[in-house]
């Protein structure tokens, strides 16, 4: 049998002369040390590649999560420069995170559309399909909005964005999104919800002007709570999710920061927005792919078989509701980290008010695709969800000039036909798909 030392010279007989000269005690103690050092060479041989195999997945790992890309640089700054450019009078200079997201997208298109200056940054994690954030982010470049790839925990890249711009306002919507999905990753939700809110406040604060903050809560602060519809009064101490968790601790820490250091803050509790563009994640997207794909979809149910139920908002009525924000928000009061006043907290419900049931989104989706789903009615799994939501909007209507317009009928459509166009369904195939 072979051993180790063995190992480590050729086989093949005759490639190695032996030298038979020695007496038995040298060889013995040649052998005995040639025995050692080669267990200890082949032991540093093991740490060295399983060490440099560990480095490799953490860097698999987190390359797919968070992009790490390079900023920085004249044409770099020049770029930043160009896309925050304002082109109209009084206009605003703003950092959308997440702009490469769903709503992030939408609301940096509408502001430049308007003559605001934009200024995009995200960070491509992977939690649904990136080639999608491309592809929104190739479509801001057509209108001349530059996304950074970058995370907002990067204090750096942050303190570099305002160094060379003076933004007016930050339309904070980078976060890691999904209701059931904390059940999984945690971690994700306390990087980015947690850790990347503080990170970008710290920077906000220190900003010298500093700017007014707008930014994404999430309806599902309300969590169990059943007094219907939700208004902005009503407790928000019951989270259903880790999510929701921390998107309430989100309100806590604004409000930290206002208070301190004169932030002016305005937090957006979002109700499950959807439309062209959208998020994979969410029902309304994969049950469209799936009833499309002939594959089943996954139904849930509360408890007494009640139907879940869900204050669908329109992405465009949200839009509106994000640039009334903005053009509303106050000015941040502080300076060189210190406040010099009161500044403006206020939390808004941005939803549609008439929620719809999870049944009959998928009855509007079967119709517009003129296909039957396949229905597994499951019981709601205790992962996270609640019932029903449902927006009570009159202070945003009141205050944003807030006012929905689009039913999920009429919303769903526009959804659906992006869909087939965004995928590559074109008219042909399209017809032989649309045979119930
Ligand atoms: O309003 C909000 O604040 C939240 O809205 C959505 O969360 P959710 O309402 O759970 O949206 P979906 O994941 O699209 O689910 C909609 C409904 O469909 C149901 N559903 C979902 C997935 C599925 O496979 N089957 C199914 O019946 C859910 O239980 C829920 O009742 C977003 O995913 C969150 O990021 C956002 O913060």
């Amino acid at each position: 049998m072979r051993g180790l030392e063995d190992e480590l010279y050729p086989s093949t007989p005759g490639k190695v002369k032996i030298d038979r000269s020695h007496n038995t005690i040298n060889r013995q103690f040649h052998r005995c040390f040639a025995s050692t050092s080669t267990m200890f060479l082949w032991a540093l041989f093991l740490i060295a590649l399983t060490a440099s195999y560990l480095s490799f997945q953490s860097f698999v790992d987190s390359g797919s999560r968070y992009i790490s890309a390079s900023w920085g640089g004249i044409q770099w700054e020049k770029q930043v420069h160009m896309s925050a450019q304002v082109r109209k009078e009084n206009g605003f200079s703003v950092l959308v995170t997440g702009a490469a997201g769903f709503i992030g997208s939408h609301v940096s298109l509408a502001l430049k559309k308007r003559g605001d200056g934009v200024v995009g940054i995200d960070n491509f994690n992977s939690y649904y399909d990136p080639s999608l954030k491309k592809s929104r982010k190739a479509l801001l470049a057509d209108h001349n909005v530059f996304v950074v790839e970058g995370d907002i925990n990067d204090v750096k890249l942050l303190d570099k964005l305002f160094d060379v711009v003076p933004f007016t306002h930050v339309m904070h919507l980078a976060a890691q999104a999904g209701v059931r999905y904390a059940i999984e990753n945690p971690s994700s939700y306390i990087h980015s919800n947690i850790a990347g809110l503080v990170t970008l406040l710290e920077a906000c604060k220190t900003a010298n002007p500093q700017p007014s903050v707008v930014w994404a809560s999430s309806s599902s602060v309300y969590g169990l709570n059943d007094k219907v519809p939700f208004s902005e009064t009503d407790q928000t101490d019951q989270p259903a999710s880790l999510y929701a968790a921390t998107k309430k601790a989100g309100e806590e820490i604004t409000h930290t920061y206002n208070h301190i250091y004169g932030l002016s803050i305005t937090g957006l509790r979002f109700f499950t927005v959807y439309g062209p563009w959208g998020r994979p994640d969410m029902a309304y997207f994969s049950f469209t792919r799936n009833i499309l794909q002939r594959k089943p979809i996954t139904v849930y149910r509360g408890k007494d078989r009640v139907d879940l139920a869900r204050d669908f908002t329109y992405i465009d009525d949200i839009v509106k509701g994000c640039l009334g924000s903005l053009d509303t928000s106050g000015k941040s009061t502080g300076s060189g980290g210190k406040k010099s006043g009161a500044a403006p907290y206020r939390i808004f419900n941005l939803g549609n008010t008439n929620p719809v049931t999870v049944p009959t989104l998928v009855d509007i989706l079967e119709r517009q695709l003129k296909l039957k789903a396949k229905k597994n009615v499951v019981e709601m799994p205790g992962n996270g969800d609640v019932p029903f939501t449902h927006a009570n909007i009159t202070a945003a209507r009141l205050e944003l000039g807030y006012k929905p317009t689009t039913d999920l009928q009429s919303g769903l459509k526009k959804f659906v036909k992006w869909y087939l166009n965004y995928y590559g369904y074109n008219s042909k195939t399209t017809r032989n798909l649309l045979v119930m």
